[in-house]
């Protein structure tokens, strides 16, 4: 309300400060007696009783004073603004034949034939004008009575038709000008007094409404960075519960983009929404009813002018929405091609790919940057269009309005403030329309984030009612039986296991082996459910893994992964990672069962050495034993090592083992690795082979009983190593002299 108030303000300095000298009402503050009752002569009884209420007695100096309230000034305007023309005009001295016509025209409407007073007898009275003074002496004489001046004065006021208002006014204010001259009143003081009022006034307003887009910023900011805070966290907090079927639905580049870039463009649009979007429409209705309120004959301009923004816009979204919504896809893609190069720059220099990957990048790049440089093409092109329109527009109102001006219809304030509220109109228009070009993106943005909110993660916890929980009980022991398992990937069409069982008790070790990629990840995983099994059942003591809370399964189960992954941080909180609030005793017995503790010393800072992201600062083997560490050391029952020695070298590999065996004594250990030296002494074995058990037992049984098992012992160990020189049903069957 305050912007919009700024204009009638200044229209009002621009017609009332400037145009009338600060005189802003045609019923003066101070008047001489002579010219008040000057102006009573065209007034009737009642509307002179009215005046004479109002103003004070004439003082000394026979000046009298408005005494009255707002609504006596309010209520006197009208009659008085009339009466004060028609003094100013007789000031100036009518001709007699006007003043017989004016007189003659209203008593053949009525009044009595003897008022008539013949121009002959006044010309010959005061010659060929009359001015007020003579005016004076006829009612005095009783020439023309009061009542016939008043209806002269309606009549004229009539005959004036449209112009007539403004044409009062302007008349009435020139005559109020003289009177305060008269009275000797400052004038300069009075426009100085009214354009201060009205500076300050207008300072006022816009000081406030600078003050409340100050707070509107503040707030919108506020409020959409928190909306942004909380989808960000709701967001994450999802993901940390997906599996990794939802993770590879997704992939981590896009889960990236959709926290980042995604978000950041719905927290643009609500930013926009706040501040513009909700106070746009504001304005844009605010302008119109006072365009509206206020008519001068221009409406026709402001239809065509918002005609042509429209046309404009529409055309602008038809060929910009589509690019939108590809845009978002394009910055997904872009992402996903630069992290895989990031993250693989070793191999790509390794193998001088650079320049391969480079065009690659460069592609999506160009792609994303074409798609931008299109829409922002076509959004520049709105600006031009816009300010074409509003300058058009300013010209034909001025053109049109100027016309208005010189036939006193308009006044230059109120046509200049008219120019402000079409401006705004139109203004409001286009943002409105302008930032719905914006939606379509953020509307994506949106969808593809809520498409994470709205994925549920494919391993969900147990209902309360099936709910084992043995932890603050009779506690878990470790023992881990595969029943029948099949397991399929999610979209995989062929089973990657298939009826699969075994037992894993504790204190002993399990061991499983195969050829690359027969399923012995897949297995493993299967076990603190990273995925569920398709098939068959997976218990824990008996009870049904599913049964189990997930929290309290995986706490039972210590993990190390196949793919190495530490945390930033310091060794002393990737090895407590499970719980920070372990005593150190627990993390050292975990770095010496895992061989850690020789480089872990040797280092100065000790377990307070930094860890970089993704453990990029230590080998690969003192990587391997930190991630064994960190499952060693919470004590779980069930220990899971999914070719976790493969970067050991074979003393510490058999030293790690020992050690697993003496002081991890009562947990279950389930060991899948390449190596035969690393498991042929596990309690069982079993092996696999294309997602079967093909094999199950010691390694003297599986020598014996299992060919699978056998080829690969030979392709790894001598018949001397495997105690089976000399054996002559295994010898010449398999090429001897396997490699380490
Ligand atoms: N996320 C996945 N989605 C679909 N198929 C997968 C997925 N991960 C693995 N596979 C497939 O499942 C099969 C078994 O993979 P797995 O990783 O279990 O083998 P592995 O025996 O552990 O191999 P390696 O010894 O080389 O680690 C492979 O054929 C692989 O292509």
């Amino acid at each position: 309300n305050c912007e919009l108030t700024l204009p009638g303000l200044m229209s009002d300095i621009v017609d009332v400060g400037i145009s009338q000298d600060g005189i802003e009402s045609p019923v003066p503050d101070k008047i001489s007696a002579t010219d008040l009752d000057k102006v009573e002569l065209f007034l009737t009884d009642r509307e002179v009783s009215d005046v004479e209420a109002s103003f004070s007695a004439p003082a000394s100096d026979g000046i009298r004073t408005f005494t009255g309230t707002d609504s006596d000034r309010t209520s006197l305007a009208g009659p008085m603004s009339e009466a004060e023309m028609l003094v100013y005009q007789f000031d100036q001295g009518v001709p007699v034949s006007d003043v017989a016509d004016a007189l003659g025209s209203h008593s053949s409407a009525g009044s009595s034939a003897q008022a008539q007073v013949p121009t002959a007898q006044l010309e010959a009275l005061f010659g060929d004008t009359i001015d007020t003074t003579d005016l004076a002496q006829l009612v005095q004489a009783g020439a023309i009575s009061r009542e016939e001046l008043t209806d002269a004065r309606a009549s004229i006021v009539q005959s004036l038709g449209d112009t007539g208002e403004s044409m009062v006014e302007s008349r009435a204010i020139a005559y109020v000008k003289q009177a305060y001259e008269q009275a000797g009143v400052d004038l300069n003081e009075v426009q100085s007094a009214y354009l201060f009022r009205q500076g300050a006034e207008m300072l006022a307003f816009a000081f406030f409404s600078a003050l409340c887009a100050i707070l509107a910023a503040f707030n919108a900011s506020k409020t959409s960075a928190a909306i942004a805070r909380d989808l960000r966290h709701d967001l994450y907090e999802r993901v940390l519960d997906f599996s990794p079927a939802e993770m590879n639905r997704f992939s981590a580049a896009s889960l990236i983009t959709r926290a980042t870039n995604d978000i950041q463009q719905i927290q643009m649009v609500l930013v926009m929404c706040m501040r513009i979007v909700l106070f746009a429409p504001c304005m844009g209705i605010g302008s119109l009813i006072r365009v509206l309120s206020n008519p001068v004959g221009l409406e026709p301009i402001l239809v065509v002018a918002v005609a042509a923004i429209a046309i404009a816009i529409g055309v602008l979204m038809g060929v910009t929405m589509p690019k939108f919504r590809i845009m978002q896809k394009l910055v997904d893609r872009n992402n996903l091609i630069a992290r895989e190069i990031i993250t693989g720059i070793m191999p790509i220099r390794a193998f001088g790919r650079q320049a391969f990957e480079q065009e690659r990048y460069d592609e999506a790049n160009r792609a994303l940057t074409n798609t931008y440089i299109f829409t922002n093409r076509c959004m520049s092109v709105l600006m031009p269009v816009m300010l074409i329109v509003m300058n058009a527009s300013t010209v034909a109102i001025v053109w049109f309005g100027g016309q208005g001006v010189d036939a006193g219809t308009i006044m230059v304030g109120d046509l200049m403030a008219y120019i402000n509220y079409v401006m705004q109109v139109i203004m409001s228009f286009m943002i409105i329309t302008m930032i719905s070009v914006m939606l379509p993106r953020a509307d994506v943005a949106a969808e593809r984030v809520q498409e994470v909110l709205a994925t549920s993660t494919s391993i969900a916890d147990p209902a309360p009612e099936d709910r084992v929980s043995r932890e603050d009980g009779e506690g878990w022991r470790g023992v881990v039986s595969y029943n029948d398992v099949t397991f399929a990937y999610p979209d995989a069409d062929v089973p990657t296991l298939e009826h699969v069982s075994f037992t894993a008790e504790p204190g002993k070790t399990c061991a499983i082996i195969g050829s690359t990629g027969c399923g012995k990840s897949s297995l493993v995983q299967l076990l603190p459910r990273l995925y569920d099994v398709t098939e068959g059942s997976i218990t824990l003591d008996g009870v049904d893994i599913r049964d189990i809370d997930l929290e309290e399964l995986r706490r039972q189960i210590g993990y190390v992964p196949q793919k190495r992954m530490l945390f930033s941080g310091t060794i002393e909180s990737n090895i407590k990672y499970a719980d920070p609030a372990m005593p150190d005793a627990d993390m050292f017995r975990a770095a010496e069962i895992a061989q850690a503790t020789e480089f872990i010393d040797a280092k100065p800072d000790g377990y307070q050495s930094p860890i970089a992201q993704g453990g990029s600062n230590v080998s690969g083997g003192q990587n391997q034993r930190l991630s064994i560490a960190r499952a060693i050391a919470p004590r779980p029952h069930v220990l899971v090592f999914d070719d976790s020695f493969s970067a050991l070298d074979y003393k510490t590999d058999a030293t790690l083992r020992a050690e697993l065996a003496r002081r991890a004594g009562d947990a279950a250990v389930i060991i899948v690795a390449q190596r035969i030296a690393t498991i042929m002494h596990a309690e069982q074995i079993i092996v696999l082979d294309d997602g079967r058990v093909v094999g199950k037992g010691t390694h003297e049984e599986l020598l014996r009983t299992c060919p699978e098992y056998l080829e690969i012992a030979k392709s790894q160990l001598s018949p001397e190593e495997l105690g089976l020189a000399g054996d002559a049903a295994f010898e010449g069957a398999i090429p001897e002299g396997g490699e380490r």
